[in-house]
């Protein structure tokens, strides 16, 4: 047994939200723990973000929409209630608190968007005015940019109760993360996957976060070691510098910012796009880098060649 089995004389404690995918996310992370050995445990936190989703919600005046999904899960984590947490990390602000760590990023799942809808299997498919149920605002622009007739209707909640609301005919289609649906084995509800150059995926999307605290005492340093296996070096990469580029161009995950990169033989490939809220304009960009460039620069370029081209403009249509 190594060191980290000795100093670990608890469980380690998880923290999820109760979502379906959240919980999805949080056993991958527990059996992965308990099959190298540990002894862990799933703690349900409700957040504001789960809140939000219930009818009759109130949002309070001071609501600024970012990191509605982590303030009690890093309070959490704070007070030692729990000694890590398993995040989307699309839901995370692109700056952490210095008290807390990504200690790893797991391998990243499909990062797509797809389209759901059984009658029209593809958006170009979809009749005139069609009713897509989405209220993120980069997929609103993105898919106004290709579809300039299509309506939108407010479908919230979980996976499957939005999915329950396309069944009931609330709306025609669902655009949502592959990752999400390939997860809860929903797969069979997606017709097209989008490529990320016509729908450009949220920065980060397709990839967990497992985040820590960042002290050294003997327990957190144990922790961050045994967690430290579950990182993959490319995905951090990769949902690095997409979160330089989200952070340059303002943060927050209600930016119509789609950042995407992929490794490449013995390159990176980034592909980026800033769309109007009414998809009239866009900027998007694609560009490699060799495998010696750092995340930080990589997104930093994407960031600076997006502002050249307007970017801030587009952005400043969503703020008003
Ligand atoms: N904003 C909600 C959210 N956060 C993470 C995912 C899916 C899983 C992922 O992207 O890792 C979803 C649902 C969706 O966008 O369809």
């Amino acid at each position: 047994m190594s060191k980290e089995h000795d100093i670990l004389t608890t469980p380690i404690r998880i923290g999820s939200r109760g979502s379906q995918l959240a919980l999805w996310q949080a056993n991958h992370v527990l059996y992965a723990l308990r099959d190298a050995g540990h002894a862990a445990e799933i703690e349900i936190i409700r957040t504001t973000g789960d809140r939000m989703q219930q009818p009759g919600f109130v949002p309070p005046a001071n609501l600024d929409g970012k990191g509605i999904f982590i303030k009690e899960i890093e309070e959490a984590l704070e007070e030692g209630r729990i000694d890590l947490a398993v995040h989307s990390l699309k839901d995370l602000p692109t700056q952490l608190a210095p008290q807390f760590t990504l200690a790893a990023i797991p391998k990243r799942a499909d990062a797509r968007d797809v389209w759901v809808c059984e009658p029209y299997w593809a958006l170009h498919t979809l009749p005139m005015g069609g009713r897509i149920g989405t209220t993120s605002p980069r997929r609103r622009a993105q898919l106004l940019a290709l579809r300039p007739d299509v309506q939108f209707v407010d479908v919230r909640g979980n996976i499957d109760t939005r999915l329950k609301k396309l069944a009931a005919g609330q709306c025609d289609a669902l655009v949502l993360a592959a990752a999400g649906l390939d997860r809860l084995k929903r797969a069979e509800w997606v017709h097209q996957r989008f490529s990320p150059d016509e729908i450009c995926p949220a920065p980060g999307q397709g990839a967990l976060a497992i985040e820590t605290r960042s002290s050294f005492t003997d327990r957190d340093r144990a922790i961050r070691q045994a967690i430290a296996f579950l990182d993959h070096p490319e995905t951090r990469f990769c949902v690095e510098a997409e979160r330089v580029t989200l952070d340059a161009l303002g943060g927050g995950c209600s930016l119509p910012v789609g950042a995407h990169c992929v490794p490449e033989f013995n390159k990176w490939r980034m592909f980026a796009q800033v769309v109007a809220p009414d998809g009239e304009s866009m900027v998007q960009i694609e560009t490699e880098a060799t495998f010696d460039t750092s995340s930080e620069t990589l997104g930093q370029w994407v960031a600076d060649d997006l502002k050249s081209k307007g970017a801030l403009d587009l952005l400043s249509l969503s703020a008003s």
